[in-house]
Parts: C-alpha cells; sequence; structure tokens
C-alpha cells in the first residue's frame, strides 16, 4: 500500500457560515433542514473526497475538480455540501502532491471548515486508501475515529444531506452501502473483433455511483487485504468490500443530480445547475414608490411563470433586512433624481454580511424615468455612475446591472416595458453574464 498522508489542516471551529442556500436543487434550502427533518446521527462519520485525478477525459489542462464554475473551483462546491452537514465530522480531500498549494489555497480563500488535505496515489483507490489511512491517524484532540467513512468523488457536486443521511445509516447498519442509478444505455459484451460478444439485460443492472458509505473497519480492512491489481485497475470500492471483507452492500437509489463530471461539457452543465439554483428567488425594493409597486405585479407574473419567487419589500431595515440573507438577487427600484447611495447601501450591506463569498450576488438597478428622452449628457452621468459601482461591486463578487425604463403615461404602454424589463431582469439574473456588469440597458 503506497500511504504518506501529510495532513494539511483547515480551520476546522465549529464556526457556521451565514445562510447559504445550498447549492442542489432538492427544493430543500436551509442549513438547518436537518433539525426540521431530524436527521440525526449518534456515530462518528467522517468523509474521503478523492480529488488526485488529471481529467484527461476532458481534454483540459486543468483537472476538472479546480474548473471553475460561476468563478469558483468545483471541489469547492463539493466540501461546501459535505461542510454544512453538522454531523459530518471531518473532511479528507485527496489531491494530487504538486495541487496540495492550490487546494489550500481554495481552503482560505472560500474560508472551508473541518477539511484536510492529504496527497494523493497514482491511480483512484490508492488516493481513497491515502485519505482512509489519514483518518486513522489525525492527531486533531477533537477528533475521534470514524465509526462510518462515506467515500464521495469530488467531481460530483451535488449531493444532499439527506441522501447522505441514508447512506450513513445503512452502512452502519450493513458494513457498506453505495448510491445506484438505472442504466442509461444497453451494456455490451463486445469480441476482440469488435462484434458483438452478448448483451446485458438492462432493467437487472444499475449504474454504481458515489456516495458509498463503509464501515471504517470495513474499508480498512478491503484496502489492507487487495491486491495491486485491484489497486491499478479497480473502479469498484463495493466490490472490494465484498471480496475481501464478504460485505454485501445495500444499495440505495440516488437522485440524477449525483452524476459524475467527466467531459468539457459536464462542467457546463453543473454552471447550469449551480445558475438555477441561485435564480429560485430575488428581491424588489420598491423604496415605497407606487410605481415600483405596478411594477412588481408585473414582475411577480413574468418571474412566476419561470418558477421564480418575487419578494417585494419596501426597504432592507429592520426586519426587511432578513432578504439580505434569505435572497441572492435584488432588484432597487428608483426614480429621477439618480442616486447611487442607494445602490451603495445594498452592496455594503451584502459585503458586511460574507453574503457572496461562495457565490455572485446580483444587483439590478431599474431607474424608472418620468422624461421622455434623457439628454446625452444625462445618459453620460448616469451610465458613468453605474460602471463605477459595478466596478467597486464586481471584486466583492456582486454582479450589478442597470436597467432604464421610461413610465408613459399611456397604460397599455407601460404593461408592455413592464413586461419588458421582467423578461430582461429574469434574464440578467438567471445568465449572471459578467459582460453585461455595469451595462444600462434600456427597456
Ligand atoms: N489517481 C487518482 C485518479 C482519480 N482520482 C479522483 O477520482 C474521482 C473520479 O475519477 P475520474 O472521474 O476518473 O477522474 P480523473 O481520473 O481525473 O478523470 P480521467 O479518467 O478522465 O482522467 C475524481 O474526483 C478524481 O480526481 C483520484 O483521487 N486519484
Ligand atoms: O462510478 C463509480 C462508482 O463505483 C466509480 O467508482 C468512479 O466514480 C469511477 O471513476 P472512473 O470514471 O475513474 O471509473
Amino acid at each position: 500500500m503506497e500511504v504518506s498522508p501529510v495532513y494539511m489542516q483547515s480551520d476546522d471551529s465549529e464556526q457556521d457560515r451565514p445562510a447559504y442556500p445550498r447549492l442542489f436543487p432538492t427544493g430543500e434550502t436551509r442549513k438547518s433542514d436537518h433539525l426540521k427533518a431530524g436527521l440525526c446521527v449518534d456515530f462518528p462519520v467522517s468523509v474521503v473526497l478523492p480529488a488526485g485525478g488529471t481529467g484527461e477525459r476532458t481534454g483540459l489542462q486543468t483537472p476538472k475538480q479546480f474548473c471553475p464554475c460561476l468563478g469558483r473551483p468545483l471541489i469547492s462546491y463539493t466540501v461546501e455540501s459535505f461542510e454544512r452537514v453538522s454531523w459530518i465530522q471531518t473532511i479528507v480531500v485527496v489531491v494530487a502532491k504538486e495541487n496540495i498549494g492550490l487546494m489550500m489555497d481554495i481552503i482560505q480563500r472560500f474560508q472551508h471548515k473541518k477539511v484536510l488535505v492529504v496527497p494523493g496515489g497514482s491511480t483512484r483507490h490508492r488516493s481513497i486508501c491515502n485519505g482512509v489511512a489519514a483518518l486513522g491517524e489525525q492527531r486533531r484532540p477533537a477528533a475521534h475515529k470514524p465509526k462510518v467513512v462515506i467515500i464521495h468523488d469530488a467531481v460530483r457536486p451535488f449531493v444532499d444531506e439527506d441522501f447522505l443521511h441514508k447512506i450513513a445509516m445503512a452502512a452502519k447498519e450493513q458494513g457498506a452501502a453505495g448510491a445506484i442509478r438505472p442504466l442509461v444505455s444497453t451494456v455490451i459484451a463486445t469480441t476482440s473483433e469488435g462484434y458483438l460478444d452478448h448483451s446485458l439485460e438492462r432493467a437487472k443492472y444499475r449504474a454504481s455511483e458515489m456516495p458509498q458509505g463503509f464501515t471504517y473497519d470495513v474499508i480498512c480492512e478491503a484496502y489492507k487485504k487487495c491486491t495491486e491489481s485491484d489497486f491499478e485497475f479497480g473502479t469498484e470500492c463495493l466490490h472490494l468490500a465484498l471480496q475481501y471483507c464478504g460485505t454485501n452492500a445495500k444499495l440505495i437509489d440516488g437522485p440524477p443530480t449525483l452524476w459524475k463530471v467527466t467531459y468539457k461539457r459536464d462542467l457546463a452543465a453543473a454552471e447550469s445547475i449551480i445558475k438555477e439554483t441561485l435564480s429560485q428567488s430575488a428581491c424588489l425594493i420598491t423604496g415605497g414608490l407606487e410605481a415600483a409597486v405596478a411594477l412588481a405585479n408585473v414582475l411577480q407574473k413574468v418571474f412566476g411563470a419561470l418558477n421564480m419567487e418575487l419578494n417585494v419589500t419596501p426597504d432592507l431595515m429592520g426586519g426587511n433586512a432578513r432578504h439580505l440573507l434569505e435572497d441572492w438577487n435584488f432588484i432597487k427600484v428608483s426614480v429621477d433624481p439618480f442616486c447611487p447611495s442607494e445602490v451603495e447601501a445594498i452592496i455594503v450591506a451584502l459585503e458586511a454580511g460574507n453574503r457572496a463569498l461562495l457565490n455572485p450576488a446580483v444587483i439590478i438597478w431599474m431607474h424608472l424615468s418620468v422624461t421622455e428622452e434623457p439628454s446625452t449628457s444625462r445618459r453620460a452621468t448616469e451610465s458613468a455612475a453605474l460602471i463605477d459601482l459595478a466596478s467597486t461591486a464586481r471584486p466583492r463578487n456582486i454582479l450589478l446591472y442597470g436597467i432604464r425604463l421610461h413610465q408613459p403615461e399611456d397604460s397599455e404602454q407601460w404593461d408592455r416595458s413592464a413586461s419588458r424589463v421582467a423578461d430582461i431582469a429574469s434574464a440578467l439574473i438567471r445568465d449572471r453574464n459578467p459582460a453585461f456588469v455595469g451595462q444600462l440597458l434600456q427597456a
């Protein structure tokens, strides 16, 4: 066995993050859900995330676990999914030696907790084995030897607490448990000449996915007993548990979001899932303006049709400040005169709450104008103010866009303009396109 763990430990204080929505589309969104659902685990559980591969099949220079999705490396999303689970003790991330510095930077930049970084091996099994060995050698005073170890590919970012709970409980009962999914294609065996030999009856087989869970003793024994050939060519931890420990894993149907990022297009798919999750709701701040309330009604209809919720509030003061914690997207309606400090206040509040540390927040400055055509110099002043504010917001991971809307007398024309504004605003929120940051769009 090739085991030489090095301990690179992140700050593992139990201090919680601000209450971000979790990034997987399960419908559940709050950190304390496990308390509501009664998901308790009364035995120590730790996690190994193998992240030591090169991602050859993506065809990219950068290993896929370090590729950015909305400006954040994929692995950070996976770590986030686990660090939010209160009953998970330690997250061991196994990376190639040359990427240890990079991984430590990611942990520091995104303030990840509970993470140990361990050097990987030349194959996935060798990397996992290093991670499991590191769990047995932890020197942290608060760390217990785990009863159950969950193994999860670092390149499967969307895993939810409910499913992890099922895996952990079944692993403790049965010794091993793993996620399965129905096969998409039929599996066939080929002859050495490239002809069909036979095909398998698809309904009888399943795709083995991650996460998988093992009692610590089973996974340690499996890796102690397995052969060099297993280490070199094996792809299935559940198989090692069966072959070397006689443990028949419990198989549990998992959600489709457990899929593994394997090809370049999977990175785009992951980014689109993240964008969808971040776009589930927005908060429109009316500033007490009558016209803004009318606009909000139209926006609510358009957003509703896109499955986006629009919360409407006069301001973000007192109890209304909760929107700063609950929403990722803000629409601030203002009228003449153009007053940048209203938007600046939202940027400051988001920054103070460390709100955009992990995911970009969106602010749309919606400017209602009563004059038919603003003068050229007026337009230039407004655009310059927006560009200025947007460039302050951008390094704070806040995307600021502007929409200018003329408020016509005619009610039919107003409805048309309002629904055009709603289309533009929803597209800006859903796409989170950095190219339009600081642009004052005309509706
Ligand atoms: N020596 C290795 C090889 C793979 N892995 C990890 O195992 C997981 C699943 O493997 P896979 O999708 O095959 O990743 P790669 O080996 O990086 O991809 P490829 O086969 O395309 O090179 C990934 O998180 C990968 O980083 C690892 O920890 N150590
Ligand atoms: O699917 C799996 C579950 O057993 C594999 O273990 C793993 O994710 C496969 O990685 P690779 O693409 O390197 O075979």
